[in-house]
Order: C-alpha cells, then structure tokens, then sequence
C-alpha cells in the first residue's frame, strides 16, 4: 500500500510543467487510475499535450459492463483519473467535486480509444474541466466534464487517520 509520505515525497516533481509529449508520473504506485501496481486498476499511460493531456487506452475484461461493453463506471473513472493529470499542468493538487460522462456510443472492450482533457476555465479554486474519448475513426463515443476544487495536503492527511 502506498503511504501517505512516499505520495506526497515525489509531488515536488509531479506539480510542475512537463515537457510536451512526456509520460506523466502516475499519481502514485496503487492509484486505481493509473497505478502500476494496482491489480485491479487500469493502468493508464498520460502524455501532455499542449495545454492538456492525451492517452490511448483500452479497456480490458476486468471493466467489462455487458458482454463486450466497458462498464460506465470503468469509463467514468479514468476519465476522472485523466482529468488528475492536468493538475500537474496547472500546479496543485484538486479533488473531483463533480463529474458528469455523456455516453454517446458503447465502449467496447479491447478496442483502443484516444482520451483528450483540458482546462476550459479556472475561477479562485475551482477548475473546469473537460474530455472526450473517441475512436480510431475519430468518432466521438463520450464526453465528460468536471468541477475540480483545489485542497492543501490536508485534504490528504484524511485518508491515513
Ligand atoms: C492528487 C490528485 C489525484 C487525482 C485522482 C482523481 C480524482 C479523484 O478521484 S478525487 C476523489 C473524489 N473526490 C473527493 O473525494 C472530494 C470530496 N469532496 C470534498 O472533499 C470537498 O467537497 C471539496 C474539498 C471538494 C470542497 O470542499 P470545500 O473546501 O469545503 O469547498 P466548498 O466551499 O464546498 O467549494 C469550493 C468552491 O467550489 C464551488 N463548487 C462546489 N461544487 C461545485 C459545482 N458542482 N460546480 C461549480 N462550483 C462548485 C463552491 O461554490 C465554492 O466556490 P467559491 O469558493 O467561489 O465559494
């Protein structure tokens, strides 16, 4: 299990700017998103692109809703986990305080998708956020949008008392 000082012992060099097209850190080794060693996570690979950032990912049986579909569940959380890295971009450490998934086509298992987040506007503490996953073709199978709100390392401090 990660603890709550190794975590916050590489954040120094996770919140700050990475150059463009670099793998991203993931925000710690059991993150359910993007951690390599959790075993029921999804593992998720994040590029920065531009202003924001990019990954391919594909759901695997693990995720699975109906019979060869992603569950909506799965997808909403590497959506969210997606959105997580943009706060490296901007600096600080936030926290999801709402998130919605338009499911606009089924996500089907094994197939890759391409994941784009960004910032659309930051106002005092809240982040707007927005993302979308589409195919090979470019077709357009989800979009998302997020209100992050900016925590101290307090926020973090909950989790191990
Ligand atoms: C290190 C990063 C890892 C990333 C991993 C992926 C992301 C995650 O899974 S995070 C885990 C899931 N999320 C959580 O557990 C968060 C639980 N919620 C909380 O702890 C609190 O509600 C918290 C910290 C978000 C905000 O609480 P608090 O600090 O009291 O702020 P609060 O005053 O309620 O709201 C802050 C601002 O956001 C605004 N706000 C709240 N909800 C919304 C909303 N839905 N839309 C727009 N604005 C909103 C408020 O109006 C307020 O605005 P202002 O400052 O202008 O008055």
């Amino acid at each position: 299990m990660t603890d709550l000082k190794s975590m916050l012992a590489t954040w120094a060099e996770k919140f700050r700017p990475h150059a463009e097209g670099v793998d991203l850190p993931p925000h710690h080794e059991q993150c359910l998103g993007c951690g390599p060693d959790n075993p029921h996570g999804h593992h998720l690979q994040v590029r920065r692109y531009g202003d924001g950032v990019v990954a391919e990912h594909t759901f695997d049986n693990r995720h699975v809703g109906a019979p060869g579909i992603a569950h909506g569940g799965a997808v909403a959380t590497v959506i969210d986990d997606l959105y997580g890295f943009l706060l490296y971009l901007v600096g600080a450490p936030a926290v999801t305080r709402q998130l919605t998934v338009d499911y606009r086509a089924p996500v089907m298992i094994g197939t890759p998708y391409r994941m784009e987040a960004g910032v659309t506007n930051q106002e005092g503490r809240k982040l707007f956020l927005a993302a979308s996953l589409t195919d090979r073709d470019g077709f357009l199978v989800a979009t998302s949008t997020a209100v992050f709100v900016t925590v101290g390392v307090d926020h973090f401090t909950r989790g191990t008392q």
